[in-house]
Formats: C-alpha cells, structure tokens, sequence
C-alpha cells in the first residue's frame, strides 16, 4: 500500500487520495448498463437470456429454480454450514427484530387526532452477489428484515451458476421465488419484469459497479423500481494508533481487499511505525490468501495515510465516509462523538469487520462511493413504507378553522378555504339549532 502524508499533500491531491478505483471508469458503465437495462425492459425475457450467455456464460436452463432444484440444494448443504447459518440467522433476526416501531396515535390539539403507520413493501427484489465468491450472507441479511417486515412477495436473484447455500439460506428465510441470474440484468429483470421474472416495488443488495449503476437507474425511472441504496465494491478504513496490532490491522484491510480488484481499503494513522508494520504485515499474509491476486490489486489503489493525531485521522474518515469504519487505538469508544458518516463503525481489537459481514446481527448492506454521508446502513424501515392517517372532530375543526382559512387566503387558494368554511358553516347551523 502506498504510504502518503496528509500534510505533504495540496487540496486536489487529497481528494485523489480518497477516490475510489471504481468511480474512474463510471462514464463506460453508464453507457453500457444503459443498453442493458433499455433492452431487457423493451425485450425482456429474450435479452435478459442473451445477457446472461454474453456475461455469464450460461445460455440454457430455466431462470427461475424449480422446487425439485431447490429441494436437491438444500439436502447437498452441508450440516456444519446449516448450523453456521442457522447461528447468523439467529443474530440478524434478534437485531431487525428490535427494529420494529410501535404505531405512533396522538392529539396535537383537541380534537385534531394524527397517527403514523407502518406498511410493508409489496413486492421486494433482492439481488445476492455471486460473480467472484458467493455471498451466502447477503441473502440473511437482505431476506430476514423482508421478512421481519411482512413484504407479500419476496423474490431472490443471483448469477448462474448459483451456489447451494445461497438456495438453502433463502428457503430458510422464506423466499418465495429464486432466480438465477445476475448482473445490470438481473436488477432491470427485477425493476420492469419480464416473461418469466416477476416486477418488484424495490430493489435490495449490494453488487458490483454494474449491479449498482442498474440500480440507479431503474430507480430514476418512474416504470422501473425504487432501491435501498447504492452499495458498490466494498470499503474499509481502519483508523489506529501506536497501540494497535500491526497484524489484526493488515487481515482486516486484507478481509476487504479479497472482495474484488475494485474493493478499497485505507489505513489512517498517526504512526509511521505503525504504517510500515501494516505494510510488512500485508505481505506476509498475502502469501497465505487463496484469493491474493484479487487483494494485491485492490492495495493497489488503497493508501495508507499518516495523519498528525487521532483528531485529523476522524476528519479524513468523516470526509471518505466508509462503508465500514475499523477503530484500533487505546480508546476505541472516546472517537465515536468525533466520527461521522461511516455505514457501520467496529470498535477495539476484538471487533474484526468479519463479524458483522456474517453474524454479529447488524446489517452488512452499507452505503459505499461515499454515500454514508446521508444513507444508511440497511434495517427493517427499508422495507416499509409510513404513511399518516388524521381524525377531526367538529370541535377539534372549529380549533384550526381560522389558521387553515388564513394560510389558504396567503396562498389565494380558495377552494382550499371553502372545503373548510363548508364545514364550518355546516357545524354552525347545527349549533344554532
Ligand atoms: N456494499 C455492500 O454492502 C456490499 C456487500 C457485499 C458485497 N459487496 C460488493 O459486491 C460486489 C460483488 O461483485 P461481484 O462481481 O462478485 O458479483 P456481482 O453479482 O455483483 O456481479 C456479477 C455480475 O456482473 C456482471 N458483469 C461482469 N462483468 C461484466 C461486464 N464487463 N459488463 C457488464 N456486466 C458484467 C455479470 O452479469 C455477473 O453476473 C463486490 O464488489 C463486493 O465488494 C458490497
Ligand atoms: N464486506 C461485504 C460488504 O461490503 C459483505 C460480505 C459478505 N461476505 C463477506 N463480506
Ligand atoms: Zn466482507
């Protein structure tokens, strides 16, 4: 990893420094995701098979799993992988679960009653990674809130081949249909629905740079479906000080490089020791990665940055806006007031980002590209909809009928004000009775 100095640095190459490698290139994807999504919402069925054999080099077989396919998938899961499973399941149900909000129902004055409700989300896509390693987890963690919140319909896609736990974790979860297919495709698939795959409300789950410009733009799209967010290649910046591990650092920023050659992780710290321990620390355990070449590259875009205290390294953090924050220093717990627009922080030596990617309970669909700086981390409110309802009495009327009839004058919108003094008038002879 290239090791720079924040102070050296001028505005311009600071901001360089914080750019994400899949963000250079965005100008192609966008044209190419274009003529993907166009085509699969005018041809549907016809081209999302085209696609399917240009990119993933699968041109037979039905889209959708039979129950025979799923049922076979399910008995070649192994028992220790089920109990894994089963384990996470447990810990992301418990913490969506407690995400649940109690109907809101109260007077603001008397008579004038104003309730908030809670409503699923009809029809939900969910789109699971699988082009470089199959994302059993994501499928937990996408289908357990969709369940939690009751959504109608819950389908699932993911690319061909698709693995067998990612079947067995969505009958787990109750999916109600399975698909196999990926890629810009897969997301246009689910946003305008074709002959065989059925149209979603919205669009859940995480991919890589493809996946997520399909996702935004079948979410700019009036026809097409709303989405969760953008979650692209994955990020880690891990923020430590002198007391930190040199090698706990390196297999987290390691843990985040495996996902793929556009993955990018940053180390921000005030120790230039620190900085070249990670950096030896990073070759060593290179050596033992089955998935090395991915990593290297990855830390090819990735930097280490030396800071001048734990102060700065928050702002440089608060300025990338990580999809997942690593604090490794003495006091992991006294930076949090301090840090801001991270998708999800891990706290102290003991809190490797690996547990919340699989089964601590917290969600591990994040806002990456920067996005932390307003979305969220995923969780049971994005699969519902709130809507109002409000109740008036004739007393609770007669108490806003003046301040409704004199905004509405301001704004010379008079049918506004009759709708009021109809009433008023109504209630006026009744009294003079
Ligand atoms: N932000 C999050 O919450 C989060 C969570 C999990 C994973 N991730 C990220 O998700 C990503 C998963 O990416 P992936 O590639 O492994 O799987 P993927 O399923 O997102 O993408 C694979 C698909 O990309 C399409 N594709 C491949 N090359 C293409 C090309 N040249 N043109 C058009 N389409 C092409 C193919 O159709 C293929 O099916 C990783 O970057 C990982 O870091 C993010
Ligand atoms: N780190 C990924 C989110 O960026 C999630 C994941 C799934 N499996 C392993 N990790
Ligand atoms: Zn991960």
């Amino acid at each position: 990893m290239q090791i720079v100095q924040w102070a050296n640095l001028n505005a311009e190459q600071r901001r360089e420094t914080l750019t994400r490698p899949a963000m250079s290139n965005s100008a192609e994807i966008t044209s190419i995701v274009s003529n993907i999504v166009n085509r699969i919402r005018t041809e549907g069925d016809r081209a999302l098979r085209e696609f399917t054999a240009k990119f993933d080099k699968v041109s037979d077989g039905d889209l959708r799993l039979s129950d025979a396919t799923i049922k076979a998938a399910c008995e070649r899961t192994t028992p220790e992988l089920k109990a894994a499973i089963q384990h996470a399941y447990n810990n992301v149900a418990t913490f969506h679960q407690a995400q649940k909000s109690a109907p809101l129902s109260l007077d603001t004055q008397a008579g004038v009653r104003c309730e908030l409700h809670y409503q699923p989300i009809n029809r939900v896509g969910l789109y699971v990674p699988g082009g470089s390693a199959p994302l059993v987890s994501t499928v937990l963690m996408l289908a357990i809130p969709a369940k939690i919140a009751e959504c109608r319909k819950v389908i699932l896609c993911s690319p061909p081949p698709i693995a067998d736990e990612i079947i067995y974790a969505a009958t787990l979860c109750g999916v109600n249909e399975i698909y196999t297919m990926g890629g810009a495709q897969a997301i246009a698939a689910m946003a305008y629905g074709t002959e065989s795959v059925s149209k979603t409300d919205k669009i859940f789950g995480p991919g890589n740079a493809w996946v997520t410009e399909a996702k935004r733009q079948v979410s700019m799209d009036f026809r097409g479906a709303a989405i969760d967010m953008p979650a692209g290649p994955s990020e880690v910046l891990v923020i430590a000080d002198d007391t930190a591990n040199a090698a706990f650092v390196a297999a987290d920023l390691l843990s985040q490089a495996e996902h793929g050659p556009d993955s990018q992780v940053v180390l921000v710290t005030p120790s230039v020791e620190l900085a070249n321990k990670v950096d030896a620390e990073l070759e060593k355990q290179l050596a033992e990665l089955s998935r090395a070449e991915i990593a290297r590259k990855a830390l090819e875009s990735s930097r280490s940055i030396i800071c001048a205290d734990l102060e700065e390294a928050c702002a440089i953090s608060n300025e990338y806006a990580p999809e997942h924050l690593i604090v490794q220093t003495a006091e992991p717990r006294a930076l949090l007031s301090k840090l801001e627009n991270a998708g999800s922080i891990f706290l102290g030596n003991w809190t490797p980002e690996s547990v919340g990617d699989y089964a601590s309970g917290t969600n591990h669909t994040l806002p990456t590209y920067g996005y932390a700086k307003t979305a969220s981390s995923l969780g049971l409110a994005d699969y519902q909809r709130r809507y109002t309802v409000q109740e008036l009495s004739a007393d609770g009327l007669k108490g806003l009928a003046t301040t409704v009839t004199t905004m509405a004058d301001a704004e010379g919108l008079t049918a506004h004000k009759r709708a009021v003094t109809i009433r008023m008038d109504s209630i006026n002879s009744q009294e003079a009775k």
